[in-house]
């Protein structure tokens, strides 16, 4: 597993002197317009950074974001933007009545009918970080502020959305380009963690990026799978009552880094993941993450522990999983962030 910092933060030229910061989101906060058989049913905060902030701050996990809009952005937000005062935010209009997915379910047609300005590395701050979150759904990540996230972070998950995105001149219709082709690959085998949903999967190989680093591939209501390697796991989902699946990849993805940072195995912390992914769909905008919930994690990451109806091979292969993805745990996790997952007073060990 590839979890090392990078070899320019491991030379002894190079002490670390100031601590680690914990966790660096980059991507710009937008406007969700829900649109419904012609008419405009919500209008919400959105942006990944928006649902994986709301997810790293309700498990009390330290963030810094870096996020721009316009001068007519009118959310209340707990990490302040840069606002460009020239630019409008960015916008995004999901059509819930033009496409139906695989699985018989009405999908989102994603059109950006505004864009904010792209993010540059000097708005990233010189600082480090235990772990960087290249979010943008605008095309705001450019490779140049990938290659400096890289750099200042031990290890950055990457979701596929900010690499792949092109807009349609004229509509802003949301179309995908192959991964190869993006500008992005050649920083690729310097990432942790790369995310994506099984339509955008398709623009990927995933035989060759699992070489590079964990490829974790979301499913909607049939959970994820991850490869890493020659390993391969799938992770079972929540049931949930879809409302609204927007933003579900950015709540798994927030699950999955706080399980990550927590000291969670990679299997585990795609367990709460999923957990979060499963909330998210059940409500229009930003959900309320509570304490209840991580108690449910916890019973649910034991119960899963403990479970003898995996068939054999299978369970074999999650304990083998499990046990290489282990010591992929965050060498800066310290015994002060093992209480942030203490819920009513039980540990979240297992
Ligand atoms: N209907 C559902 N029921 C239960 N869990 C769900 C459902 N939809 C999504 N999830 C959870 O959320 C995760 C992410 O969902 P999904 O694969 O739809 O991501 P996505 O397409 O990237 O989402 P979005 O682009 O809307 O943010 C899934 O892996 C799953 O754990
Ligand atoms: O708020 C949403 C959310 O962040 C989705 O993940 C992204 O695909 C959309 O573009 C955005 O509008």
């Amino acid at each position: 597993m590839t979890l090392n910092p990078p070899p320019s933060q491991q030379t002894p030229h190079s002490p670390r002197r100031i601590p680690n910061r914990r966790v660096l989101i980059v991507g710009n906060y937008c406007h969700d317009v829900l649109i419904q058989n012609g008419s405009v049913v919500a209008e919400t905060l959105g942006g990944a950074a928006s649902f994986i902030s709301n997810v790293l701050d309700s498990s009390s996990v330290s963030c810094e974001l870096v996020s721009k809009v316009g001068h007519d952005f009118r959310f209340e937000v707990t990490h302040s933007p840069i606002v460009v005062p020239e630019k409008e935010t960015t916008v995004f209009e999901a059509y819930f009545d033009l496409g139906i997915d695989g699985i018989g379910h009405a999908d989102r047609v994603l059109k950006r009918v505004s864009a904010c300005d792209p993010i540059l590395p000097s708005d990233i701050p010189d600082s480090s970080f235990d772990f960087g979150m290249a979010v943008g759904v605008g095309g705001e990540i450019l490779p140049e502020t990938l290659e400096k996230m890289v750099e200042i972070c031990d290890v950055v998950a990457v979701d596929i959305q900010a690499l792949i995105r092109v807009f349609d001149p004229v509509d802003g219709a949301v179309k995908l380009v192959d991964l190869k082709e993006s500008g992005f690959f050649h920083i690729l085998h310097r990432i942790g963690f790369l995310k994506a949903s099984s339509d955008e999967a398709l623009f990927m190989d995933v035989e060759q990026m699992k070489q590079l680093c964990c490829v974790v591939v979301t499913n909607g209501e049939k959970g994820c799978r991850i490869y890493h390697k020659d390993d391969e796991a799938t992770v079972t989902p929540f049931l949930a009552k879809q409302v609204d699946p927007t933003g579900a990849g950015d709540s798994f993805l927030g699950g999955l880094v706080v399980g990550l940072v927590e000291g969670l195995t990679v299997p585990d912390a795609a367990l709460l993941g999923n957990l979060f992914g499963s909330i998210t769909v059940e409500h229009i905008g930003q959900p309320k993450f509570d304490l209840m919930m991580l108690q449910r994690v916890q019973d649910e990451v034991q119960k899963r522990k403990k479970q003898c109806n995996l068939s054999s091979s299978h369970k074999n292969d999650l304990n083998e999983f499990h046990e290489r993805l282990s010591p992929a745990r965050f060498s800066c996790v310290d015994s002060q962030l093992q209480p942030k997952l203490l819920v009513n007073g039980h540990s979240c060990d297992r």
